[in-house]
């Protein structure tokens, strides 16, 4: 004992989580006083500023019934939503902005740049961003974002639910106030682009829709970061950004329309597969990604065809986890020559919007090569 107080020091390198400290009844009205003179400090401190987002999605919709969860429609405002939620005044000062009001099988690149411009200019003037969208594409626009945009430590949180906002236990509300909540906490600042859904705490990046119905239906694997409860934020780790990301910076022209991104197309490989499928696609695009069988495999056939293509191949798959090695990718003739690139871990979704930016950055198969081996190791 020295001066009162035991200091035990793990090892972990997580210094605020590192240090235990056991103290006397003195040191701890010592405490006490402390405490209370932050309390009083705190009532003048300004609160985290929120942007939020609506693109729209379930979150946003209503149903004929409380019991209708199917068939529904987006017909809720922003400013509806935040209505529903309990008071938010002691956590955040909030602004909202409705950029869109869709299901997310109706984000297009013209909402997908509208996105990224707001969140590119609220990035000076708010301490989060919040943005709420349908689930069923989410994964592709917080990629997208996630790749597109240097926001720095600041915590972008999107949000949705399975439930439309008038059935019984609606998990919309709870989902957005716990969005808002991860975004004005300062233990979310440099984790990249985040999800707030049932409770959970994701990735961005890594997240993919998994279930089509069920509340959990991002049942994350990698990337699952922390959980929500009782008001709290609760991680697993200390912050950390996906690994190999590549960014790219995106020059917009404020001038509509939206600039276009290359085309490229996904072909779903199955038994018994058309090969010609393969050069009827190639005619229509700049790329193109294949999900693939297994770890990477498609018939003899249809690979030759893919060889034979002039534009980038990318062989991604259909299960959902797992990877495309580039030991099975199949060998060209000209090994300088060869078209075709494994999506290591990335779905067919994500390979797209990687290879779009690749092709819209006019990298050479090589450079491309490079950024996906980047990411995941492919
Ligand atoms: N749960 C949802 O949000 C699904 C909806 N169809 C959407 O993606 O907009």
């Amino acid at each position: 004992m020295v001066n009162n107080r035991l200091e035990i020091t793990t090892i972990c390198p997580d210094a605020e989580n590192s240090l235990f400290t056991i103290e006397s009844s003195e040191i701890e009205a010592q405490r006490a006083a402390a405490v209370a003179a932050a309390s009083a400090a705190d009532q003048h401190r300004t609160l985290p500023r929120i942007k939020i987002l609506g693109t729209g999605g379930t979150i946003a919709s209503k149903g004929a019934s409380s019991s209708q969860t199917a068939g529904y429609h987006v017909d809720l405002t922003i400013q509806e939503l935040l209505e529903s939620i309990p008071d938010i005044s002691a956590v955040c000062e909030i602004e909202y902005e409705q950029l869109c009001n869709v299901d997310s099988k109706d984000i297009n690149e013209e909402i997908l740049f509208k996105i990224y411009r707001a969140v590119s200019d609220s990035l000076q003037s708010f301490d989060g961003i919040v943005i709420t969208h349908g689930t069923d594409t989410m994964a592709e626009t917080a990629f997208f974002i996630e790749s597109t945009i240097d926001f720095g430590e600041l915590p972008v949180v999107f949000v949705g639910s399975m439930r439309p906002s008038t059935s019984v236990s609606a998990d919309g509300p709870m989902n957005l106030y716990q969005a808002i909540c991860i975004a004005s906490d300062s233990k979310s600042r440099g984790r990249g682009v985040l999800v707030s859904l049932n409770d959970q705490i994701s990735s961005g990046y890594y997240i993919t829709k998994t279930n089509a119905n069920s509340l959990e239906s991002f049942n994350v694997r990698q990337g699952y970061l922390g959980n929500f409860f009782n008001n709290e934020v609760h991680y697993y780790y200390p912050p950390s950004k996906p690994l190999g990301c590549h960014k790219f910076k995106l020059r917009l022209e404020d001038s509509s329309p939206a600039p276009k991104l290359p085309t490229v197309c996904i072909v779903y490989a199955h038994q018994a597969m058309d090969s010609e499928l393969i050069d009827i696609v190639a005619e229509r695009c700049e790329g193109m990604v294949v999900a693939a069988l297994g770890a990477g495999t498609l018939p003899e056939i249809v690979n030759t065809r893919c060889l034979a293509q002039d534009i980038p191949m990318v062989f991604s798959k259909r299960a959902m986890d797992g990877m495309v090695p580039n030991a099975n990718l199949p060998k060209s003739a000209d090994k300088s020559k060869c078209n075709i690139i494994a999506s290591g871990y990335l779905n067919p979704e994500k390979s797209r919007i990687l290879l779009q930016l690749c092709l819209a950055k006019k990298y050479t198969m090589e450079e491309t090569r490079h950024v996906f081996c980047g990411v995941y190791g492919g």
